[in-house]
């Protein structure tokens, strides 16, 4: 198992944030935003192109505190593991010469990426995973375009079922009354994502840029579907949807099977370290591509703190995170894939409980 082990967490790392989202959604619209707006921190951006011209980074504005790494040699999903290892790595190495400052990092991906593999090289390269780590994967969805494309695109589904948190975006130009439409297909692929309503990239930065912390707090909450959305009001004012290209041709397929979907499973009961384990790498190495995201928060036997797991596909890490204290102690994690076996998921950690109760609790 790929995974970091509670304690070996001296130095912070730098949180990244992973932005995808389909074709034309508005991801550049956000970044600028993110960019511009007063949040008193330094973000270096990494843009993935699929050509050798880059449009975005053109697109983006530029500030004398932003540092913006282009990467024009292909597309993130086949490309991505090597080349973003060098560019991450590459920017630590000029912070720490001094020639660079940045607090995070956001990396924009192309429209059509898997954002998997991104995900995975910020745990899986040792050299990157020492300096940084996932903070979240940020998905935007389009007001106008989502089911069409949900529906036609499993590239569009993944992106979703990935997400810690959902931004629709051009709300502007739907009416309300459409959205909780768009909301319920959302939340059938991940009801653990809480959804934001956007216009024109507008939206509480601040719960975007720390979700791993935010997260960390809540995940223990019965429900994760039920996590609000925030109380953003999804609109007033609307216009119409300008014609897409890329949907016209599937507007009327708004068929969608639910492939990707997920489950929780929760527990009062603590878990053995080891066994846990033996299990969860069992896990990643039995379901592979099809996990896309499982995250807990978990009470282990002996740990004072909170053990946070997060896992992207095949990699898991797991990380100590804040002191139990008062809070009740109990377990919940969450998976989110395609077509993942639940019941037999669910099976193997209650066994592994039982398991753990047998045994003899060292120390
Ligand atoms: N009306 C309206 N238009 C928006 C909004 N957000 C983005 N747009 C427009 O939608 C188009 C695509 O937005 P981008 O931000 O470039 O989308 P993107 O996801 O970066 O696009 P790609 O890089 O091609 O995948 C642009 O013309 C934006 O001006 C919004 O909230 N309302």
């Amino acid at each position: 198992m790929n995974a970091r082990q509670p304690g070996d967490d001296a130095t912070p790392r730098t949180p990244v944030t992973v932005l995808t989202g389909f074709l034309g959604s508005g991801k550049t619209t956000l970044l600028n935003r993110i960019l511009t707006e007063r949040h008193g921190q330094r973000i270096a951006v990494i843009e993935n192109e699929f050509g050798p011209e880059s449009i975005d980074t053109d697109l983006l504005v530029r500030e004398a505190s932003e540092e913006i790494v282009e990467m024009s040699n292909g597309c993130l999903c086949c490309s991505v593991r090597g080349d973003l290892a060098r560019v991450l790595e590459d920017l630590a190495l000029r912070r720490a010469r001094g020639e660079l400052r940045f607090d995070r990092v956001v990396i924009e991906t192309t429209g059509m990426a898997d954002p998997g593999p991104v995900a995975q090289t910020i745990f899986l390269e040792p050299g990157v995973a020492a300096v940084y780590r996932l903070d979240a994967i940020l998905t935007v969805v389009d007001a106008c375009h989502g089911l069409p494309t949900l529906a036609a695109h499993p590239e569009a589904r993944a992106q979703v079922g990935y997400a810690d948190r959902l931004l629709v975006s051009k709300t502007d130009l739907v009416q309300a009354a459409d959205l909780p439409e768009l909301a319920d297909a959302l939340a059938r692929i991940n009801p653990r994502a809480p959804i934001s309503w956007m216009r024109q990239g507008r939206t509480h930065l601040d719960e975007l840029l720390d979700v791993a912390a935010f997260d960390a707090a809540s995940v223990l909450r019965e429900h994760a579907a039920e996590l609000d959305t925030h109380g953003n009001d999804p609109g007033h004012d609307h216009g119409s949807c300008p014609p897409h290209g890329h949907e016209a041709v599937h507007a009327h397929n708004t068929e969608h099977t639910p492939d990707v979907a997920s489950f929780a499973f929760t527990t009062d009961r603590p878990f053995d370290a080891g066994r846990l384990e033996q299990l969860l790498s069992a896990l990643a190495e039995g379901l592979g591509t099809d996990l896309y995201r499982c995250k807990g928060v978990l009470w282990v036997e002996g740990e004072a703190r909170q053990v946070v797991v997060q896992a992207v596909q095949l990699t898991i890490a797991v990380d100590r995170g804040a002191p139990w204290g008062t809070t009740p102690r109990r377990s919940k994690l969450v998976f989110i894939g395609r077509d993942l076996p639940a019941d037999a998921i669910r099976d193997s950690l209650a066994r592994c409980l039982e398991e753990s109760a047998d045994q003899p609790i060292p120390g």
